[in-house]
């Protein structure tokens, strides 16, 4: 059976998701469904108007764009955009969520002209739940969860866009890594959770120093590296025996159990002889190990 042919109004009302109808030239020929105020707003008011009339003029003319690639393919086209009701005139005021929303718009060629003009079907889907869960686990992917420090992945990801920028600007660049000295001991007479409590302290401190650029990430367990962009290896000793002092400052003395917590620091910079990030990062590591090897509690 088909449903009868005045029902389709209603049906069009009811639909979960608003539907715009729009003509080539960017204007609201039709607005339907999309009605519940958790969702969406109220974009009826929109009939008539031009989209570069409501719009902020960037965002009308990626919409105009996108209408027109729809046509000229003669296509579905599927695109996803961010659009807050405060930046459509007249729906400022409709009841709807506040925020900025991420859409997912469905665009798809009407057969035959409204109005001589060529137009679309426009659906337009809330996925803001969707685009919020996809940034957390996207962060979760590069953040360490103990110290909420950017993890091993996301340092080797900002390496080599330094070694690049190194490569092509000749840009200096110093890598500082850092292993927190007899931590086993920490966790062997206090237990893990002070352990944890132990790495996080360090992670602060670390953080404490940092100047914009600069990122501290967890390299893992008790290994940090910090890395610092337009700094030479002599800056970047001074940085080290800095983060060396603070740690003697603010941690050593927590732990009256056992010696003092120290941490060992091995220093290197990007060389022009690099093939790639590895080579400053290998050499910070054998300057660490020659730390340790000389004592720990040292800068090399
Ligand atoms: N609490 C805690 N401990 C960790 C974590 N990750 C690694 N460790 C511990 O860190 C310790 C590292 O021990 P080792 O590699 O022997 O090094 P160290 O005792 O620091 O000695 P040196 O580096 O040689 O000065 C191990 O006991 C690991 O279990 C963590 O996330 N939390």
């Amino acid at each position: 059976m088909s449903l009868p042919a005045e029902l389709m109004p209603a049906v069009l009302d009811a639909l979960p998701d608003p539907l715009f109808i729009l003509s080539a030239s960017g204007r609201y020929l039709a607005v339907y469904g999309g009605s519940d105020p958790g969702y969406y707003h109220d974009g009826r008011s929109l009939v008539g108007q031009y989209i570069s009339d409501v719009m902020p003029a960037d965002k009308a003319s990626q919409v105009l764009d996108q209408i027109q690639r729809s046509l000229e393919e003669n296509r579905l086209l599927k695109v996803e955009y961010p659009l807050a009701a405060t930046e459509v005139k007249g729906l400022e005021s409709a009841d709807g969520p506040a925020e900025m929303l991420w859409f997912e718009g469905h665009i798809q060629p009407l057969a035959e002209p409204v109005d001589g003009e060529r137009a679309v079907v426009w659906v337009a889907r809330n996925i803001t739940p969707r685009r919020e869960l996809e940034e957390q686990l996207r962060l979760a992917s590069v953040i360490d969860p103990l110290t909420r420090l950017f993890n091993r992945r996301k340092l080797l990801e900002v390496l080599a866009e330094r070694f690049a920028a190194h490569r092509r600007y000749d840009e200096a660049c110093a890598v500082v890594m850092i292993d927190v000295d007899h931590f086993k001991q920490v966790n062997d007479r206090y237990g893990h959770s002070v352990g944890d409590e132990a790495l996080l302290a360090v992670s602060n401190i670390g953080r404490g120093m940092l100047r914009e650029n600069d990122l501290l990430a967890r390299f893992g367990g008790e290994e940090f590296v910090l890395v610092l962009p337009q700094t030479d290896l002599e800056h970047a000793r001074q940085v080290a025996e800095r983060f060396r002092r603070a740690v003697i400052e603010h941690l050593s003395m927590h732990y009256p159990d056992i010696p003092p917590v120290t941490v060992s620091l091995g220093v290197a910079a990007m060389r022009e002889e690099d093939v790639s990030h590895e080579g400053a990062l290998n050499r910070a590591d054998e300057a660490l190990y020659e730390a340790k090897r000389r004592g720990r509690n040292r800068v090399v």
